[in-house]
């Protein structure tokens, strides 16, 4: 493990070889220190104002993400929905089109895979096993420097996290030593990826970078800063309020309206920890009420929030009559309502609007973050999507 010295030095190097594309100019107004939220953190050393640049950082590596609930594109430009889609005959990564294939990024990831021997023919691999470990693969590519790097970020080291390298190596043989390295980057990756956003409405597969200084960000559910991506994947962090010199600076895991149980079980299963900031302790989330659940009492106009929202075992009671109800009848309610959300096609603007005012808002607050969720949804669409698109001038 590094010294928070020797790791602050590679940091800098490590933000220093990057040329901005958009032009940037910040000051480091911030170091690396332990941190009360929980191992490392970047802390401020000066005043920042809203909206300062405080770092803009760039991926060690970057690609498709893992999950299997993902749709799987083109290795190279990530497209989907395409018609051209073949397997590279050596490697096994799906492509859409010889452009594609020509380019010096397929040659490299497919240098590497097809030195290993396949245990079956190209034809009989999966080629979305191998695009959900493509990430991790490209770690094979970094120098000496950039591994230490990856090494000394903090990693999560469960068997979930390495789940892509155990199906790939159903059909390849993965030298020990390589291995050894993919499940490192992995459990690098699931601790410390950001997700890359893409623009609205681009039929593109969802990718994940790791970046090295962005990833000392702890979280907190009311974060100080924002962050966006440009065209190469260049991540720059932006204060949203004043840090006084000594805070931490922080970011947000989890979606920003999120109710408090799904954003502490999220950052429970995925990043191992229970947040105990001062939004996950306010039952009524800061006047939000994002996890609010309608009082089931018919009679009654009230909504139930949890009493102890930092224990997660906790009763729940209704703000108006007073009734307590238990946790697993909430859990139960919970449980149907992301079973309906998950029979929703988002691409059908119709029917997310029919599903909005005329189905679910019966059933739950306006407060809470499916009835937000599906608000901020239609606005998207409305003007992006064929048949709801504005005209003329606005
Ligand atoms: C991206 S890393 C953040 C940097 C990390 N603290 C380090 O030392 O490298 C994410 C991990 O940091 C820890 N962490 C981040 N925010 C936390 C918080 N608010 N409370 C407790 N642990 C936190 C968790 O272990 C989490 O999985």
């Amino acid at each position: 493990m590094l010294s928070l010295e020797q790791l602050s030095q590679m940091v800098k190097k490590h933000l220093g070889l990057c040329n901005y594309d958009d032009d940037i100019h910040y000051l480091c107004k911030w170091t690396i220190k332990e941190s009360q939220l929980g191992g490392r953190g970047l802390v401020a050393t000066e005043d920042i104002s809203a909206g300062e640049v405080i770092f803009v950082d760039h991926p060690l590596i970057y690609g498709p993400r893992a999950s299997a609930r993902i749709e799987r594109g083109c290795s190279v430009c990530g497209k989907i929905s395409c018609d051209t889609f073949f397997k590279c005959f050596k490697c096994a990564l799906p492509l859409c089109s010889e452009n594609c294939q020509n380019t010096d990024i397929h040659y490299k990831d497919c240098s590497l895979i097809s030195r290993w021997h396949n245990k079956t023919s190209i034809d009989h691999i999966d080629e979305s096993i191998v695009s959900r470990a493509l990430t991790p693969i490209r770690s094979l590519l970094l120098n000496e420097d950039d591994r230490i790097l990856m090494s000394s970020l903090q990693a999560h080291n469960f068997p979930q996290h390495s789940v892509e390298i155990q199906h790939l190596k159903e059909f390849f043989d993965v030298p020990d030593d390589e291995e050894q390295l993919l499940v490192m980057a992995c459990c690098a990756l699931d601790t410390n990826a950001f997700q890359i956003a893409t623009a609205y409405g681009s039929k593109q597969t969802s990718w994940r970078g790791l970046y090295p200084v962005s990833g000392l960000m702890n979280h907190c559910c009311i974060s100080n800063t924002r962050h966006n991506f440009n065209a190469d994947h260049q991540m720059t962090v932006t204060a949203v309020k004043p840090i006084r010199a000594g805070t931490e600076i922080v970011s947000c895991y989890t979606g920003l309206l999120w109710g408090t149980p799904a954003r502490r079980t999220h950052l429970y299963k995925t990043k191992h920890f229970l947040c105990k900031c001062v939004r996950c302790a306010d039952p009524t989330e800061r006047g939000t009420l994002l996890g609010a659940l309608k009082c089931f009492s018919t009679e009654c106009p009230g909504y139930l929030l949890p009493i102890e929202p930092l224990n997660s075992s906790t009763a729940w009671r209704c703000l108006e009559c007073g009734m307590r109800v238990p946790i697993k009848n909430i859990c139960a309610v919970q449980g149907a309502l992301g079973s309906l959300m998950g029979t929703l096609d988002f691409e059908n603007v119709e029917q997310l609007e029919y599903f909005l005012t005329q189905r679910i808002i019966k059933f739950i607050p306006k407060t809470n973050q499916i009835v937000v969720d599906l608000q901020c949804r239609l606005i998207w669409a409305f003007g992006e999507v064929e048949g709801y698109r504005w005209h003329g001038e606005y």
